[in-house]
Parts: structure tokens; C-alpha cells; sequence
């Protein structure tokens, strides 16, 4: 009886959380954001540019981002995103290089780089200055990668087609951005069947890139881990391992106040955060590099 009982609730909490994500993925097609690239046009004009060829612009926290609610095209066929004026990209991972907040003097490592949203947001926060790695596993995306930093135009980043657990290890960078390879989330990729194996097998290649980042990260370097992905063996079972096992290794505490008007709940590692429908799930924590 009592089994009977416990199928019942698992089902009904299952549909539960079916209906949650379908509605999520309806609500998530309205939500389009515009990250404009400020070195090439102040966020004034680009919106009274594309606000006088019929598109609604809603304004969010932050004064270079905005939410599309409505276009009579796409936003990704303007002459203005052609000429690298904005980067279409979700609210969501706008936070990971806001969190990392590189400075013009720094030296940053992007290990899972393409196709660019990030570097580009990095590269942008470091005013085309200082210097960013990129590393990009996959030559085909590596493509997007390049034509997206190029169309921005960018010249304070490299980018190199490698796998990251390689790179030269006598390398030293100020900050690293981890937004590591992970399941993603059925919000994004609704087709998407995930097991239990494809999590682990993704939590194995997370922590071996984190540790080639701890190796390449300075003595009082920060770092950002991030993921798209909202289970918990690949966001918060990846903290609190690699604060276990590396003592140099202190979590910088974040908070859901600093994200205005973004749905997100601290994880289940105090100071982490995830962002939950109906914006894309993402998960985010920070790390300072202590002397051993
Ligand atoms: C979540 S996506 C990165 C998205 C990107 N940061 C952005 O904001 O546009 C993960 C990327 O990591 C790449 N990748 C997977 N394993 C890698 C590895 N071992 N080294 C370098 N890149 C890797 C994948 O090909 C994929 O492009």
C-alpha cells in the first residue's frame, strides 16, 4: 500500500515538473534578450535604431541588455547584427562573465569558448583590452566562434582549437571562465532525453577541466564555473568536490540580489546560484585561488 502510495506521488510529481518545463519552453520563445556590443554603438542608439524599424525593446538590470518583445523579423537577419552592433545571447548567460567582472589589465582563460557569447561578453567588459584565451574543442564550432569575434570585432582574443585539459601548463591567467560541456536543460532542448550515464559522463570531463584550471589559475586568481545544466551531480556536487579535494580553493559567495528581474534561487551549496525557468536554467558559482 504504502509503495503504491509512494508510485503515485513520484508520477504526480513527475507530470508536475513536465508541465512546469513545457510551459517554460513556451514562455522561454518570447524570451529573447540583445546584448549591445558598446564599443561599436551606445545602447541609446541602437535602440532608437531598431525601435524605428518596429522592434519592441523592454529594458532590464543592466543597461546594455535587452528583452526583445517583439520584432516584425529576425533578430538575427538585421543589418545592425550584422555589422556586430548586438549579440543575441539569453539573460541567463549574460551572468557568468558579469560574475567573473575581468578588468583591462587581466589575463583570461575561456576554456569552452564557441560559439563566443561569453568571450564576446568578456572581451567587451575588458574594453578590447588586456588579453583573452579562447579554447574551442570542435573546429566547427570553433567557425562560429571566429565569425562572431571577428563581425564584434575583437582583437584582444585568441582563440586555439584544442582540448582545454591541454593547454600549456606553465601558462598563468588573473581570472577563468569554466562554462563547462554539460547535459543542458530541458527548457533549451526539449527533445533532449538525458540518462543518468550521460551526467556522469559529463561530471567526469567537468572536474578534469577544473583541475587544469586550478593548475593555470595565479595565486589569488578568481574563477567562474557555469553551466546550463540544472542537475546536481554536474552544478553542486562539482563544488563542494573540488573544495574537498583542494584546500587552495575558496568559494566567493554570490547572491540573488545582485540579478534583478532574473527568476533564480541560491543552490544547494550556499553562495551559488541558479537561475530557473522560465529564463534558462544555469547554474553559477566563483572561486578565489588561495596560497597553498
Ligand atoms: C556550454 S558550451 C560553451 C558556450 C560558450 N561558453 C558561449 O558562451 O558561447 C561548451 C563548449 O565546450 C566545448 N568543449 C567540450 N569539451 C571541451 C574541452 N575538453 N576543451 C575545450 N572545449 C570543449 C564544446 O565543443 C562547446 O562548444
Amino acid at each position: 500500500m504504502v509503495e503504491n502510495q509512494k508510485k503515485i506521488i513520484n508520477t504526480v510529481a513527475d507530470i508536475t515538473i513536465l508541465i512546469y518545463y513545457y510551459t517554460a519552453v513556451v514562455f522561454l520563445e518570447n524570451l529573447q534578450f540583445i546584448r549591445v556590443n558598446t564599443l561599436k554603438i551606445s545602447s541609446e542608439e541602437l535602440k532608437t535604431r531598431l525601435e524605428e524599424k518596429g522592434v519592441n525593446l523592454e529594458d532590464t538590470f543592466l543597461d546594455y541588455v535587452f528583452r526583445v518583445v517583439k520584432s516584425p523579423f529576425s533578430m538575427g537577419s538585421t543589418p545592425e547584427y550584422l555589422l556586430g552592433y548586438y549579440f543575441l545571447q539569453s539573460i541567463s548567460s549574460i551572468i557568468p562573465s558579469i560574475t567573473l567582472n575581468p578588468s583591462k589589465d587581466d589575463e583570461v582563460l575561456d576554456m569552452c569558448a564557441a560559439p563566443g557569447g561569453k568571450t564576446t561578453h568578456l572581451a567587451q567588459l575588458m574594453e578590447n583590452e588586456g588579453s583573452i584565451l579562447a579554447v574551442e574543442i570542435n573546429k566547427n564550432r570553433l567557425k562560429s566562434l571566429r565569425s562572431n569575434i571577428n563581425r564584434m570585432g575583437f582583437k584582444n582574443t585568441l582563440m586555439i582549437n584544442t582540448n582545454a585539459v591541454n593547454i600549456d601548463k606553465k601558462l598563468r591567467f588573473d581570472k577563468i571562465l569554466l562554462d563547462a560541456p554539460c547535459t543542458g536543460n530541458e527548457v533549451k532542448d526539449s527533445n533532449r532525453v538525458k540518462t543518468k550515464r550521460d551526467i556522469l559522463f559529463c561530471a567526469k570531463r567537468q572536474v578534469e577541466l577544473f583541475r587544469t584550471a586550478i593548475e593555470v589559475l595565479k595565486d589569488g586568481g578568481e574563477l567562474v564555473y557555469s553551466t546550463c545544466s540544472p542537475e546536481i551531480e554536474e552544478d553542486e556536487d562539482i563544488v563542494r568536490y573540488i573544495l574537498k579535494t583542494n584546500k587552495n580553493m575558496e568559494l566567493i559567495e554570490l547572491t540573488v540580489d545582485d540579478f534583478p528581474g532574473i527568476n533564480m534561487i541560491e543552490g544547494e551549496v550556499k553562495g551559488t546560484l541558479k537561475v530557473i525557468p522560465p529564463n534558462e536554467p544555469f547554474f553559477i558559482a566563483k572561486f578565489r585561488k588561495t596560497k597553498n
